[in-house]
């Protein structure tokens, strides 16, 4: 562990200084593509300005014989778009134990460092983890000349990761955020689940055998479905918010059923996710709407700041009591509403509309 004192330096000569705070850039959607994937890059300069975030893919779903391909479909991409203030590039990098990060890692920096804001790891088992790629990224930087930090994401996908994640968290000023990767850390689990996110029909709790009918334990009962992945996404929402970082629902992968997405996403952003990745063009407009404060919650957090005047003490509203912490709850929607409206003309209308 670095002494607190040290936490803020640069780990190499010529690198640029740490970010202190890690900046609130909106981030609703992590969209997800192929460099490799000719039809896929072709439409990547038509979606900048749509997107929060578009990722050049180079780890797990691109083909081996193709990593090469992606990593320089990347760079060929990154150089030829202006991606703007609306829209960030980042990039997920093959594992740390494969042989492809390396090139990965030293290709990206020297060629697009001033282009990428977040490099996403894969796997990440613990802070020794981070604490490799923060000073490979520091001597890349001070060699490519870059005056901007690149930024870190790590996915939480191994059992081990999840035991360090606020280590993890804390490894590096870089950290920006956290992934939930369901597929994979279902597997180090050895979770009995097939599928990449989202529910099982199989994780449920029933209805108590009905008194007095026959055969009551056979009888019609009420079943529920449980979400897998409350404990995980609890866990990761704590540890970013303890060091200040940013924590996402990764992928869903069932394209199809949009509205178990949309409800997975919900679940995440109600838990304090500020985004998920989208895998496929319509998953984008979900999560924009999910991780976007509704019109009437920012509407009714209006209310609420104004009836608390100063902003202590409690008072009634519509018939429920209203006190300084139901306040702070009205305050991140505000600033979250604020923040996403600010580059977001049609957001910023609806919320002028309920305002009234
Ligand atoms: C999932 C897909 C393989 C589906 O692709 P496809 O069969 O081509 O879908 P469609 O025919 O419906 O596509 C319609 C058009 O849209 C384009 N398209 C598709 N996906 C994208 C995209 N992500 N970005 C941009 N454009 C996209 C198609 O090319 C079609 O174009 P056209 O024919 O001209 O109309 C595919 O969507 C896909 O590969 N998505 C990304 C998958 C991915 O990145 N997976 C990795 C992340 S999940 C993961 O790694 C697990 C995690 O780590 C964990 O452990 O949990
Ligand atoms: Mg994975």
């Amino acid at each position: 562990m670095r002494s607190a004192k040290d936490f803020f330096a640069p780990l190499a000569v010529g690198a640029p200084a740490p970010v202190r705070e890690v900046p609130a850039r909106p981030s609703r959607m992590i969209h997800f593509f192929d460099p490799s994937n000719e039809k896929m890059a072709a439409k990547i300069p038509s979606m900048v300005g749509t997107v929060d975030v578009l990722l050049g893919n180079l780890e797990d779903a691109v083909k081996a014989e193709n990593k090469e391909k992606a990593r320089l479909g990347l760079v060929e991409i990154a150089k030829a778009t202006d991606f703007g203030d609306a829209t960030q590039l980042w990039t997920r990098v093959n594992s740390l134990d494969s042989p492809w990060v390396l090139d990965d890692l030293t290709t990206l920096v020297t060629e697009i460092g001033d282009k990428l804001d977040v490099i996403m790891v894969p796997k990440v088992q613990g802070p020794e983890d981070i604490n490799y790629v923060d000073r490979l990224l520091a001597q890349l930087e001070a060699r490519a000349g870059l005056t901007r930090p690149i930024l870190v994401h790590a996915i939480l996908e191994t059992a081990r990761g999840m035991a360090n994640v606020e280590e993890i968290c804390g490894a590096s000023p870089r950290m920006q955020g956290i992934s939930l990767g369901p597929a994979d850390l279902a597997a180090d689990r050895r979770m009995k689940t097939t599928r990449v996110g989202g529910g099982h029909p199989g994780y449920l709790v029933r209805q108590d055998p009905p008194a007095g009918v026959e055969d009551a334990i056979n009888a019609d009962r009420a079943v529920f479905q449980q979400d897998l992945w409350h404990y995980t996404i609890a866990r990761m929402v704590d540890a970013c918010a303890m060091h200040g970082i940013f924590p996402y629902y990764g992928p869903f992968g069932d394209i199809k059923d949009v509205v178990a997405c949309e409800d997975q996403f919900r679940n995440a952003f109600l838990l304090g996710c500020v985004g998920a990745w989208s895998l496929h063009p319509a998953q984008i407009a979900i999560a924009k709407k999910v991780f976007s404060p509704s019109a009437a919650d920012v509407a009714h957090a209006r209310r609420v700041k104004a009836a608390m005047g100063d902003g202590t003490g409690a008072v009634m509203l519509d018939g429920k009591m209203e006190d300084d912490a139901s306040l702070k709850q009205c305050l991140v929607i505000l600033a979250l509403a604020d923040q996403l409206s600010a580059g977001d003309p049609e957001l910023a209308e609806l919320y002028k509309e309920e305002a009234k």
